[in-house]
């Protein structure tokens, strides 16, 4: 279902839209540091159910729009619309519950907790421990199942990502790749609607890598969106349907991988390299 936004008379069309369904909308973020403008602008949209990549050359504004999109800043003008709801300046704990999560948040799982331990912290609304201690005697088998719900769904989300094998290791003992299967896990057991994935690839051995996109393939197929920012272009040209680039703060251009590889306006900004 593309569709081609018209550019106004006179303006360079460089982008192509595909805007039916967004489950995310981003409108003239603006984002200052002092007298840096870290986002100048910029607006995109996310598909419901695709994978967009946000790419850019360092110091692009990527991380910046992310953290404006998920609460880490407020935005100094512009808004983020999530699911048809205006979210722009709400905390990212808010926006995590609204069912936007990004795997940066839960990046920091806790390393002296087993991995099955830190998928269990993810779920909302669990009776955790300081319940526990509150909770008159009678709500305390509420309290037991849950715990063993929880944990039915913590095995079922580490059988899917493959590391059930690792649910009573030390989260601190993973590798770097199977660290970002957990990150993934932990992201997935919040019961999000879209997830943002910061450099998920990063440090990610092929074997593991494959995995991971197998796995992300798996969850757009249920309906998941995603948004990734990713300096490995063959994952951005492989993977994604769409790509918005950002440049100096701005949307430089937007498109199908094939389209944004040829645009010269792409190009020029990766210093002339190849993409
Ligand atoms: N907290 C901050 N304080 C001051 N300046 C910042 C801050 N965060 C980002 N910047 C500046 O804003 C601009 C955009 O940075 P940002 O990290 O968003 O880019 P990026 O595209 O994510 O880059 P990279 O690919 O290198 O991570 C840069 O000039 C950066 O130095």
């Amino acid at each position: 279902m593309s569709e081609s936004t018209q550019a106004t008379a006179g303006e360079k069309d460089t982008t192509e839209k595909r805007v039916a369904d967004p489950v995310l909308q981003i409108e003239e973020l603006d984002k200052r540091f002092g007298g840096i403008v870290a986002v100048d602008g910029a607006s995109f949209a996310v598909e419901r159910g695709s994978i967009t990549g946000l790419i850019g050359p360092n110091g692009a504004g990527k991380s910046t729009t992310f953290n404006c999109i998920t609460g880490v800043h407020r935005p100094d003008g512009g808004s983020v619309v999530f699911d048809g709801t205006d979210i722009t300046g709400e905390s990212p704990e808010r926006i995590a519950n609204r069912g936007l999560v990004r795997t940066f948040q839960i990046a920091r799982e806790l390393p002296e907790m087993t991995v099955l331990e830190n998928v269990m912290l993810g779920p909302k609304g669990q009776l955790g421990e300081s319940i526990w201690r509150s909770v008159a005697p009678i709500a305390r088998g509420n309290v037991i199942e849950q715990e063993e719900e929880l944990r039915d769904q913590a095995w079922e989300t580490l059988e899917f990502f493959e590391i059930d094998h690792l649910a009573e290791e030390y989260a601190g003992n993973l590798s770097g790749g199977q660290r970002k299967l957990l990150e993934l896990a932990r992201a997935l057991s919040t019961d999000p609607e879209m997830l943002l994935l910061d450099e998920p690839m990063a440090g990610v051995n092929p074997s593991l890598e494959r995995k991971l996109l197998d796995r992300i393939h798996d969850l757009q197929e249920e309906g998941y969106s995603f948004l990734l920012v990713e300096h490995d272009m063959d994952v951005i040209m492989e993977h994604c349907e769409h790509v918005v680039v950002m440049h100096q703060g701005q949307v430089l251009a937007e498109g199908p991988p094939a389209t944004i590889k040829s645009n010269e306006e792409v190009i020029e900004a990766y210093l002339g390299g190849e993409i």
